[in-house]
């Protein structure tokens, strides 16, 4: 029998082996989960129009975010709880990282802590780190400082969750916690009795707080969650580095547009790099997001699906089979570099 051959088919395969409520916690979204499933057929129906006999060679896919040299636009997006998915955790997916000479970006919520991350990763893997403002100052301060320390070279703010999205699959398994043994490793020592502290969401969560986050700490600030593009303007005029076009991955707020559908229209509002994610499950997807503008994609459940199914192998096939079918893709739509992807290679799909 063949191994996967795509991503989806790791996704089976991570379904077999995990507890139903770890793979709903993974796979779920909010509500009715309209946002989720529309992530990815939104990328269906953009369709390609290639150009042919351009003769390239090979096509480049390196290349470059806020000064992280990297093998390809295709970056592992923040997820809570790699322990859940295999005992390595977060260990086993920094490594793959490295082996596929990409880009971590780490959850606050991880099951290892972020220092034990860098070290498995190695000095050469560019990590970042995947900040909640939580509503003590103090206990943000010792986060950045905690991620500072363990090398990271950006901080990453999730600015979708002013609350938690309701998961009607979780709240179904009564999936509220980590089983006994896990826990957010990045907030020990940071409870009154140097015990390990719940993650807030904080509701009064506004520009201050970038502000603010910006007088404390040197590394490039991103924002993650972001769509609408006059918030990509406010981001830029507050001296934010990079944007994450994300819905979360359709976690919490349902019936948001789906990313690939916001991203041109903060492209063109700033200069700033822009990333994007939710629902990228092809080599297409990553060329369709690139002709849009984007400077790169992140992908989240795919990393989950690879862990649990393989752990570091899993994880490293996943981000080697989106590097191939990316190649692939390049070279059918006569594309020498992800540099050279014009916007006229996209056509909307009649209905
Ligand atoms: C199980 C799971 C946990 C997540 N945990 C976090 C998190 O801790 N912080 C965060 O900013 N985003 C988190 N996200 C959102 C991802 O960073 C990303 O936006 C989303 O997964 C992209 O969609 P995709 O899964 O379709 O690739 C999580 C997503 C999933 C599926
Ligand atoms: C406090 C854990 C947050 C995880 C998360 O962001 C998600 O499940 O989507």
């Amino acid at each position: 029998m063949s191994g996967p051959l795509s991503l989806r088919e790791f996704e089976a395969l991570a379904r077999d082996r995990l507890p139903l409520s770890a793979y709903d916690y993974f796979a779920g979204g909010a509500d009715d989960e309209v946002t989720l499933r529309a992530n990815e057929s939104a990328f269906a129906r953009l369709r390609l129009l290639p150009r042919v006999l351009r003769g390239n060679a090979a096509p480049d896919l390196r290349t470059s975010l806020l000064g992280a040299d990297i093998a390809m636009p295709v970056v592992i997006a923040p997820t809570a709880f790699h322990r859940l998915a295999d005992p390595e955790g977060e260990l086993a997916t920094a490594r793959a990282a490295a082996e596929a000479d990409t880009l971590m970006i780490a959850s606050m919520a991880s099951t290892v802590a972020v220092e034990d991350i860098a070290k498995a990763g190695g000095a050469d893997l560019p990590l970042w780190f995947q900040l909640y403002i939580q509503s003590d100052s103090k206990v943000t301060e010792a986060l950045v400082r905690r991620a500072e320390d363990a090398g990271c070279r950006a901080l990453v703010v999730t600015v979708d969750s002013t609350v938690f999205g309701r998961r009607e699959r979780d709240h179904r398994h009564g999936f509220h916690d980590l089983p006994e043994g896990l826990y957010c490793e990045n907030m020990r020592g940071l409870a009154g009795d140097g015990g390990v502290r719940p993650i807030e969401m904080i509701r009064d969560l506004d520009w201050e707080h970038v502000q603010r986050l910006r007088s404390v700490t040197g590394l490039p600030i991103v924002l993650k969650g972001l769509m609408h593009p006059a918030d990509a303007v406010l981001a830029a005029a507050h001296g934010v580095s990079a944007l994450m076009v994300s819905n979360h991955g359709g976690r919490q707020l349902d019936t948001v547009v789906a990313t690939i559908d916001a991203v041109a229209d903060v492209v063109a509002a700033v200069d700033i790099p822009v990333l994007v994610d939710g629902g990228v499950r092809r080599g297409t997807d990553v060329v369709k997001a690139l002709a849009l503008g984007a400077d790169g994609v992140a992908i989240g459940r795919p990393v989950l699906w690879g862990l649990a199914a393989r752990g570091q192998t899993g994880v490293a096939q996943v981000l080697r089979m989106l590097r191939d079918e990316l190649d692939r893709a390049l070279a059918l739509c006569g594309c020498s570099s992800v540099h050279d992807i014009p916007r006229d290679l996209l056509r909307e799909a009649p209905c």
